[in-house]
């Protein structure tokens, strides 16, 4: 205490504390002069920051550039763009002299502040970066910034120009992703050949004229395929989208969907990205598609075809086929067709009784007889799609036919055409043996055929077959039809109920189909005094009946096979009295040509 008080008297001491004391005050001011604005400030503001590349980012500032916000920049960056795909954010021109426009974009190079006076009520303070964007809401209360984001989101769902293209997305894996890559704000869905989806998608897209601004293409006027061609099977000249060209936005309901195509013409691949967080909506949109080619698949009826490796390839939109244009002995058609409505419809039966959901037929008989098309015509009616297999194929053999049958979607008709051709063929003198055909226990060859039988049309051997029919790998809820002109080349084991569950017989043209075929070439309207079409003389309607009946009774029986008779017929297709007066003629050559080709 002593020692302070010497201190206290010494002149210098007094100055120094009163320096201290004055320093502190001083200092207290100036840091409370820095920190009552900075505190009224967060009093009395809001503050949000958006980042670029975020979708509330995108909301905003569109909403904003709406409202002229940065009429005022000075800082621009300038491209030439295709000012039909104009994004936001951008001063554009349109010259519509066919060259690209310059744009201008602010650059946000220099952090750049604006004021916007939002409903002639708040004040904001808008500031650009590189990293995104600044607001500060002039409010006490946090609900204002709420409205305004919330408007800019209405604004930005219901605006028309679509939001910027997001960049491709990586190597696809197949079925749907959603929004790994590009943050929560959208779902994408990748589609590949391979699968089904890819040919709903793309028949989609060109329906609603989408692709319209394509500019480069891959042409052809030989496929027939539906999937391509912009204006469905009666354009001559199909178009595929070539690689690197194309990437659509356009808007779908309340969304916005940004469609690439890429990949090549072999294996084209189209991404869809939707700007909703809502996986559904992807589902909805797949859904649409899938809904459209099917209602166009009722108009016509779809024939998918195989590639050679395993995979459903080609679709061929074929016309629908009246089944009324069926010409078979009575009740047969009725009998099919009443018979595979009840196999639809019974699936949970199926379930019930523990027996596989599926059903085979063969139709057997004479070339020319209808089998293939009452394939046609029972597709059309049942509206269903047929995927179509030719065992003789190249590069078809057990594993790819097994490939084939599992990726066929329930609800169709497998057709096999000419089944018989996986067998070996038949030989003069193996004629009389009980069995024809390689049995599975008997030496197999590295192909899978027995060792000295005559080798057979197709790489697919009896066991394979066999095998694939009943293992898992056959689709539940498929109808499979399978044809064949020889039977009795078939392996007793092939056509055994559970494998085939049904057997029809096609004949050779008895006498009421030749009546039928008859009519069907010059049918009858009734308030028309004469056939339709019908040009010969004097024929009139009521005479039609009485010429199918002599042209029938005319051209023997079980004798010629309907296209035969339908192949004579179009000769005279608008002269039915020609038709039955040369029909004797038209006979007797046809029996000297059987008698020249047996001879
Ligand atoms: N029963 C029928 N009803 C209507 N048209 C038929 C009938 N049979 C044959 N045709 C006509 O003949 C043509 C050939 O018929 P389709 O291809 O159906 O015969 P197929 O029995 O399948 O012959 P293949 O055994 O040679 O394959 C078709 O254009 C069809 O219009």
């Amino acid at each position: 205490a002593r020692f302070l008080r010497q201190v206290m008297r010494h002149p210098q001491a007094g100055d120094l504390i009163r320096f201290l004391f004055v320093g502190t005050i001083m200092e207290t001011g100036r840091s409370l002069t820095q920190k009552i604005p900075e505190y009224v400030n967060s009093f009395f503001m809001v503050k949000a920051r958006f980042a670029r590349g975020d979708a509330t980012y995108d909301w905003v500032s569109s909403y904003l550039y709406h409202h002229q916000v940065w009429n005022t920049s000075r800082d621009f960056k300038v491209t030439a763009k295709d000012t039909e795909k104009i994004e936001d954010r951008e001063v554009r021109f349109k010259s519509g002299d066919g060259y690209l426009d310059a744009v201008y974009e602010p650059t946000g190079s220099a952090p750049s502040t604006d004021l916007f006076h939002w409903k002639r009520k708040y004040w904001i303070t808008i500031s650009v970066d590189n990293s995104g964007l600044m607001l500060q809401v002039w409010s006490l209360r946090q609900s204002v910034l709420d409205d305004l984001i919330q408007e800019a989101r209405d604004f930005y769902l219901k605006r028309e120009v679509p939001p910027p293209v997001v960049a491709q997305p990586p190597p696809p894996a197949p079925g749907f992703t959603t929004g790994d890559w590009f943050g929560t704000q959208l779902v994408t869905g990748i589609f590949d050949t391979a699968d089904f989806s890819f040919t709903w998608i793309l028949e989609y897209l060109q329906s609603q004229d989408i692709m319209k601004d394509i500019k480069h293409f891959y042409v052809s006027t030989r496929q027939s395929d539906a999937g391509w061609s912009p204006h469905g099977k009666k354009a001559t000249v199909h178009t595929l989208p070539i690689k690197g060209s194309s990437v659509h936005r356009f808007r779908w309901r309340s969304y916005w969907v940004q469609a690439n195509l890429y990949g090549n013409v072999a294996s084209p691949q189209i991404s869809i990205l939707i700007h909703s967080c809502d996986k559904s909506v992807l589902l909805d949109f797949v859904e649409a598609a899938r809904l459209q080619y099917k209602e166009a698949s009722i108009a016509g009826v779809h024939v998918h075809l195989t590639d050679g490796y395993g995979n459903w390839g080609r679709v061929i939109a074929k016309n629908r086929r009246s089944f009324s244009t069926l010409i078979l002995p009575d009740g047969i058609k009725e009998t099919l067709l009443t018979d595979m409505k009840d196999f639809l419809d019974n699936e949970g039966w199926y379930s019930l009784a523990g027996i596989p959901h599926r059903r085979g037929y063969l139709l057997f008989g004479e070339p020319g007889t209808g089998k293939s098309t009452t394939v046609h015509a029972l597709a059309g009616e049942l509206g269903m799609e047929i995927y179509f297999i030719s065992l003789a194929a190249p590069g078809l053999n057990n594993f790819t036919l097994g490939e084939l049958f599992h990726s066929t979607p329930p609800h169709s008709i497998l057709l096999i055409e000419d089944i018989d051709c996986a067998f070996p063929l038949r030989v003069k003198n193996a004629e009389d043996s009980p069995r024809r055909h390689p049995s599975p226990s008997k030496a197999v060859d590295e192909e899978g055929h027995e060792v000295g039988m005559p080798k057979p049309r197709s790489m697919v051997t009896l066991a394979g077959l066999l095998n694939i029919l009943d293992s898992v790998a056959s689709q539940e809820g498929c109808i499979l039809i399978a044809t064949t002109n020889h039977i009795e080349q078939l392996d007793p084991a092939l056509i055994r109920p559970g494998r085939i569950d049904m057997k029809i017989k096609y004949s050779l043209a008895k006498t009421e189909q030749l009546e039928n075929v008859f009519h069907r070439f010059y049918p009858v309207q009734e308030d028309l005094s004469k056939p339709v079409g019908v040009k010969s003389g004097d024929v009139v309607t009521t005479e039609i009946e009485k010429l199918a009946q002599k042209f029938a009774s005319t051209v023997p029986h079980s004798r010629f096979s309907i296209a035969q008779v339908q192949g004579y017929l179009l000769g005279w297709k608008n002269d039915p009295l020609g038709a039955v007066e040369n029909v004797p003629e038209w006979i007797a050559q046809q029996e000297a040509e059987t008698m020249y080709f047996v001879s």
